[in-house]
């Protein structure tokens, strides 16, 4: 028998994934034959050139679309083949944090935290209500949490799209390009409770970003050229990132973002 995904320490996994758009001369592959797992706990950051199939991974990965090849499982469910109704269901497991907020603008901030509920028909039970008035707190939220989204700061209403994945206590929470239509400073803070999430209560996240500075936020940083992955590595320094980047850009892709690094490709750790 296949060994479990949690087994591994991973909270979602995909296999051999492929992506093709289009057929022939004007078909375009996403992504090549990838094989990854996020593992639970971690701040796992998906860097690498426009195009390189990072949304596409991340997309997969949280069952928001489909692959050509492959498969893939959130926890130990494997997702590959599902229909709307058990992909939606398995999707509420998930929190998501997008570049675009992604608010309710009729909703106030209350309402939008608790939508993941709303939208699954379940009440939020005492313990729930508690976590959600503490991610309120530390999310700094507790004076607005009557106003409507066009009343607050992008930084402000990207912390409750944070406070809405982190109420329902997700398996994972999936970003793409969260700190993308923040000002550096408020980007920062939005990284600084992404990490606090992951240090203080275990979280598990993946982050598709093309900040240098965002990634080194994280435990764990993939880069990936032309839908494949070309390095797996643990925390880097924003420079380090940078210089990986730069080498990636320029078509040096297989092993430069190891030698920017410093350090051995650790493709082993791909599970
Ligand atoms: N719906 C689509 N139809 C056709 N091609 C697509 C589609 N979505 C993505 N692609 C192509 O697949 C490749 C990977 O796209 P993807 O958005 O995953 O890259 P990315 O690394 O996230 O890029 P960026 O950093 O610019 O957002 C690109 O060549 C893109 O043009």
């Amino acid at each position: 028998m296949d060994i479990q995904p949690s087994e591994m320490g991973l909270v979602a996994r995909v296999a051999h994934l492929s992506k093709r758009y289009g057929a022939g001369d004007h078909g375009v592959v996403a992504l090549d034959d990838v094989s990854v797992g996020i593992r639970r706990g971690q701040f796992t950051a998906i860097m690498g050139p426009s195009g390189s199939g990072k949304s596409t991974l991340m997309h997969i990965m949280a069952g928001l679309d489909t692959p050509s090849d492959g498969r893939a499982w959130i926890g130990d469910d494997e997702i590959t083949g599902l229909g709307d109704v058990q992909l939606t269901r398995i999707r509420r497991r998930l929190g998501f944090v997008f570049q675009a907020f992604n608010l309710v603008p009729t909703l106030d901030v209350r309402g939008n935290i608790l939508l993941p509920f709303e939208l699954g028909g379940v009440r939020p039970t005492a313990e729930d209500e508690r976590r959600i008035d503490d991610v309120i707190a530390a999310l700094g939220l507790s004076e607005r949490v009557s106003h409507r989204p066009h009343e607050l700061s992008g930084g402000q209403q990207q912390r409750v799209a944070i406070a809405r994945a982190l109420a329902s206590n997700p398996s994972v929470i999936f970003a793409d390009e969260p700190t993308g239509a923040l000002d550096t400073r408020t980007g920062r803070e939005v990284l600084r409770l992404l990490r606090s999430a992951v240090d203080s209560s275990g979280q598990s996240i993946a982050m598709v970003t093309h900040d240098p500075v965002a990634a080194s936020h994280a435990d764990r940083i993939l880069f990936l050229a032309d839908g494949r992955i070309v390095a797996d590595q643990g925390a880097m320094t924003a420079e380090q990132i940078s210089a990986a980047m730069l080498r990636l850009e320029s078509g040096a892709a297989a092993g430069a973002a190891a030698s920017a690094a410093a350090r051995p490709v650790s493709t082993g750790a791909h599970a």
